[in-house]
């Protein structure tokens, strides 16, 4: 169980957000919704413990893993190395994870060869590669064309479906909140709060 209680995270005299209080439990997939500028991924950056610097308390599993907006891989490495980075499974395991995510034949190329569809995939893969207990996904759908999307969605839900595991995301869409998720959060207001 992940159990959110944030009183107040502020960046200097700007407070983002306040009394934002959540539960999620551990096989249950919950979106974060509200408009550009909300605090979304604040939020999602105090969950994922890359920002401590908050009033209230977090906990949180052991082993979660972040997909972000932007693939975010290491442009020298290839896609095997990208994976490698994150964790000290053995090569079969990591093809085995390619392959979930349809990359089967593609572990020793580099992100520039990919599509932007596929580095979306390795992406993905290399936060799976950890085992996560939970998963958590920034807008990871952002700026790919309506069939990218929809292609990823069912790609996401699958993985999501076989394991076993929560999924926190963040999105700006109601559509893939609805299709990935089964409890929305809406976050509003000036300092933002869960409002629905
Ligand atoms: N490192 C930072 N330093 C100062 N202010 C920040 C920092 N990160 C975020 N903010 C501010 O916090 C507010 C919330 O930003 P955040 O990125 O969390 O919004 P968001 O809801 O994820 O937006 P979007 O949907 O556009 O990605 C914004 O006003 C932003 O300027």
């Amino acid at each position: 169980m992940i159990s959110v209680a944030v009183k107040r995270k502020s960046f200097g005299a700007q407070t983002v957000l306040q009394d934002v209080n959540f539960d999620i439990a551990t096989d249950e997939r919950v979106s974060i919704v509200g408009p550009s500028g909300v605090g979304k991924s604040t939020l999602l950056r105090l969950i994922a413990e890359l920002d401590r610097d908050y009033e209230g308390q977090i906990s949180t599993v052991k082993n979660s893993a972040v997909v972000f907006q932007e693939p975010t891989l290491l442009n020298w490495r290839d896609v095997m190395d990208n994976l490698r980075i994150t964790t000290r499974k053995d090569d079969r395991t990591l093809e085995n994870i390619l392959a979930e995510v349809g990359l089967s034949d593609k572990s020793d190329m580099f992100p520039s060869q990919l599509s932007l569809g596929q580095q979306r995939r390795v992406s993905l893969a290399r936060a799976l590669a950890v085992n996560p207990e939970l998963l958590i996904l920034d807008e990871p759908f952002a700026s790919l064309d309506d069939e990218m999307v929809d292609e990823m969605l069912a790609l996401t839900k699958q993985v999501v479906d076989t394991r076993n595991m929560a999924l926190l995301l963040v999105t700006h869409t109601k559509k893939e909140a609805a299709f990935l998720t089964d409890r929305q959060l809406m976050l509003g207001g000036n300092p933002a709060t869960i409002i629905q």
